[in-house]
């Protein structure tokens, strides 16, 4: 019989999983290499580092991550050792991007700044860029979108980081990559914070190491003339407080964590592990529309704001404990279209 591992925190992950082995719950930021003597078939999110400190010398031979980001995965390490791999790709892109709405909302009325006619650099084009763009378009915004890899003749409606950068808003939606043409490690670097405009609200829900995080905290410090929201950081999850408290919107890298994203990406490494092993699925996601409810208590951003931020007030909370427990016990959180 097949052993399955998985990250405890992957919803309704051991009764899909259950349909194809025999599955364990572990914890994905402390999964070690002796937990994997006996599993096949590995399911993790993005807290557990996957590469060749984890894996060697055990049986395991199909690699998921339930995630968009994959960073956390050593690819050259699982095609060297024929290890099958997939992710999944978009399923929380629709979560990402209602956060970024929800967060220029929340800017707008506070800055008394609205949004029409305002505009917003998109740095990455994919599934959460383009997403966002779209929101964004429909506010009657101005979007100037950066994708140098998506840079092709048949695509005409692309502009330089630099032009991005100079607008209004600047969100980042990029891979978290260190390699290749176009990294993206510390893409906002301290050249490109030191000239970002006076006013300019700035977000970050890509990973933490796309912005030179220390050198901004610098220039808020110093000069307090950025808006900044900021849902991945450097060192997750043992945060710098004082960047926390330096933002408008801290939260603790949940912007892609409706239930319907979630689930969406336990559904997608579900099918594709049926698909290695060449079985039928026989297990569906759940998910069901909730009756609609008004728009304010649909995201209220600034809970999670506010649940991040009682770091700053209780000193007898463990930082890094706390923002994985704020993570592990999100509350149940629907994307629009799931609403009826
Ligand atoms: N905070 C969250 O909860 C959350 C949720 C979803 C995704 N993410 C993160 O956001 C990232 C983007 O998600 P996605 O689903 O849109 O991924 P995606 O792969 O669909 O899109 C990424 C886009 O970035 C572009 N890109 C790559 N390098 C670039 C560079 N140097 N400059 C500009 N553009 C570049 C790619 O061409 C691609 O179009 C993920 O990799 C993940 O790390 C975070
Ligand atoms: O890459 C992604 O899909 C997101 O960052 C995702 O929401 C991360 O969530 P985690 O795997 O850390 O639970």
């Amino acid at each position: 019989m097949l052993t399955i591992t998985l990250d405890e925190n992957i919803p309704h992950a051991a009764e899909a999983f259950d349909t194809l082995g025999q599955t364990r719950l572990v914890a994905g930021r402390v999964m070690h290499n002796a937990d994997l003597q006996e599993t096949d078939i590995l399911v993790v999110r993005s807290v557990t580092k996957v590469n060749a400190q984890l894996l060697a010398g055990t049986p395991v031979r199909f690699v998921a991550t339930a995630t968009a980001g994959f960073d956390h995965i050593d690819l050259d390490y699982l095609r060297g050792q024929g290890i099958g791999f997939a992710r999944a790709p978009g399923c929380n892109a629709v979560s990402a991007a209602e956060y970024v709405l929800t967060a220029l909302s929340h800017w707008a009325l506070l800055r008394d700044k609205p949004l029409q006619g305002r505009s917003i650099g998109i740095i990455g084009h994919g599934n959460v860029g383009s997403r966002v763009r779209q929101l964004c378009e429909a506010q009657g915004m101005c979007c100037v979108v950066n994708d140098p890899p998506l840079q092709t003749p048949g695509y005409s409606d692309l502009y330089s980081l630099e032009a991005a950068l100079a607008c209004d808003i600047v969100t980042f939606h990029v891979p978290f990559t260190h390699a290749g043409e176009h990294p993206t490690f510390r893409l906002l670097d301290a050249a490109r914070i030191a000239r970002l405009r006076p006013g300019t609200l700035l977000l970050n829900t890509a990973r933490g190491g796309v912005v030179d995080e220390s050198t901004l905290l610098a220039r808020l410090q110093t000069r307090a003339d950025l808006d900044v929201v900021l849902d991945t950081w450097e060192n997750e999850p043992a945060i710098n407080l004082e960047m926390l408290q330096h933002t408008l919107l801290g939260t603790p890298h949940i912007a892609g964590y409706s239930l319907d994203g979630k689930i969406r990406g336990t559904e997608m490494v579900y099918r594709a592990c049926c698909e290695f092993l060449q079985v039928a699925p026989r297990w569906e996601s759940p998910l069901a529309p909730v009756e609609r409810r008004d728009s304010l208590h649909t995201y209220d951003i600034r809970s999670d704001d506010g649940r991040l931020k009682a770091l700053l007030h209780d000193k007898t909370l463990d930082t890094a404990r706390y923002f994985d427990q704020l993570r592990k016990t999100y509350p149940v959180r629907r994307e629009y279209s799931g609403l009826s």
